[in-house]
């Protein structure tokens, strides 16, 4: 069988969070508890200095829990360290709690009815422990026994209370295998969760991507640059866009066939990550063999990276296949995004596209930037 790994990533940051949250009031419950025993037995009366200890204890414990909140840096080690110490802390209200008990069956100050009252409210805490603290099972496992077993030890030295010892060690047997179901339904809902949390991350990002070259796609890059452009008129920093097409591209693909055409437009994506690194430049496939470049801050000269991709591609042939360097030169258009002129990120889409299709009708292989245009 193989060894349990131990818990990493998405699922130790899940555990952490879900045991916080399941048992973070629960501590609360002993001190309820606490109350109606006293209330009922009258403990006031005959240990008042003891019942108000035992109430405090309960109270800071319940407290503990709330306060000991699970850490938020996202590292992996301080989420274990807190599972440990939180795992430390969580039984010993039960540990106070089994002292109660065995003082209850023990004293007989205590009339039948308290004690009654007491083995239900214990019977209760060890089902929660078994049940609901199923995101550790030895933490369920320790706080069962804890809450149990002096119980038990009491009730069977007890020979007035043999039948309800037998009633209470069937339902520890009962427990044990709740503490292994309910672990094991947790886990199995565990994997299940992470299984669609990975299933909707892949989504995600398949539909963002293009799967040719694996750049942005156009959805994406859209939606990108509309940010980019509220972003600006919000009074943010500006942005710059490239939009470039390979020029005659058909013949790349007419004279060696459809997928050297496609590792052309790979090897394209590789040397425009070159050029334009992320995270400061989003790259997109547009469509065919049109993509575009999205440059954010208002410190990059879009126009000079837009000559030096140019030049590059000029002088130095793609890589597209065993025995197939070929040159590719492209046209680009180019633009930064001034509100007052262009108003939205449609509007400089569609300058940006005009600047690229007037650098086609001037012969290709050339960059075109608004500026340009307006000179
Ligand atoms: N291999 C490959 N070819 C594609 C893909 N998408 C579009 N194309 C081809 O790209 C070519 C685009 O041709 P055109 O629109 O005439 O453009 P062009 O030949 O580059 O000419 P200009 O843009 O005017 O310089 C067509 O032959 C399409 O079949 C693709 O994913 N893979």
């Amino acid at each position: 069988m193989a060894a349990p790994q131990p818990l990493a990533g998405w699922r130790l940051r899940q555990v952490v969070a879900d045991t916080h949250q399941l048992s973070k009031v629960g501590g609360f419950l002993y001190v309820f508890g606490w109350a109606v025993i006293g209330w009922l037995g009258d403990v006031l009366d005959f240990a008042p200095v003891t019942a108000l200890v035992v109430a405090a204890g309960f109270l800071v414990l319940a407290a503990l829990r709330v306060a000991m909140r699970p850490p938020d840096t996202g590292n992996e080690d301080d989420a274990r360290r807190w599972l440990l110490r939180y795992a430390l802390v969580l039984p010993l209200a039960s540990v106070l709690w089994a002292g109660v008990q065995a003082w209850v069956l023990l004293d007989p100050h205590f009339g039948e009815d308290t004690q009654m009252v007491s083995l239900i409210a214990t019977i209760g805490y060890a089902t929660v422990f078994a049940n609901v603290y199923s995101t550790v099972r030895h933490l369920a496992a320790v706080g069962v026994c804890v809450l149990f077993v002096p119980m038990l030890v009491v009730l069977w030295s007890l020979p007035d209370a043999r039948a309800l010892a037998v009633a209470m060690s069937f339902y520890a047997l009962y427990l044990a295998g709740a503490v292994v179901r309910s672990h094991a339904e947790y886990r199995r809902r565990l994997r299940l969760d992470e299984a669609l949390r990975e299933q909707r991350d892949l989504y995600e990002h398949l539909s963002r991507t293009d799967s040719l070259t694996g750049l942005a796609n156009r959805r994406h890059f859209t939606a990108c640059l509309a940010h980019a452009a509220e972003r600006a008129l919000r009074g943010g920093a500006g942005f710059t866009l490239l939009i470039l097409d390979i020029d005659h591209f058909k013949r790349v693909n007419d004279r060696h066939g459809h997928a050297v055409g496609d590792a052309c437009l790979q090897a394209l994506a590789d040397r425009l990550h070159r050029a334009f690194p992320p995270p400061a430049c989003l790259l997109a496939r547009l469509g065919g063999e049109e993509f575009g470049v999205l440059i954010e801050g208002t410190h990059a000269d879009g126009r000079a990276l837009a000559e030096s991709l140019r030049n590059d591609l000029a002088q130095h042939p793609l890589d597209c296949g065993p025995g197939a360097r070929l040159p590719v030169t492209v046209s680009i258009g180019v633009g930064r995004f001034e509100p007052a002129r262009h108003g939205d990120a449609d509007g400089l889409y569609r300058a940006v596209d005009l600047a690229l299709y007037s650098a086609k009708d001037q012969g290709r292989n050339r960059v075109h930037a608004l500026a340009d245009e307006s000179a």
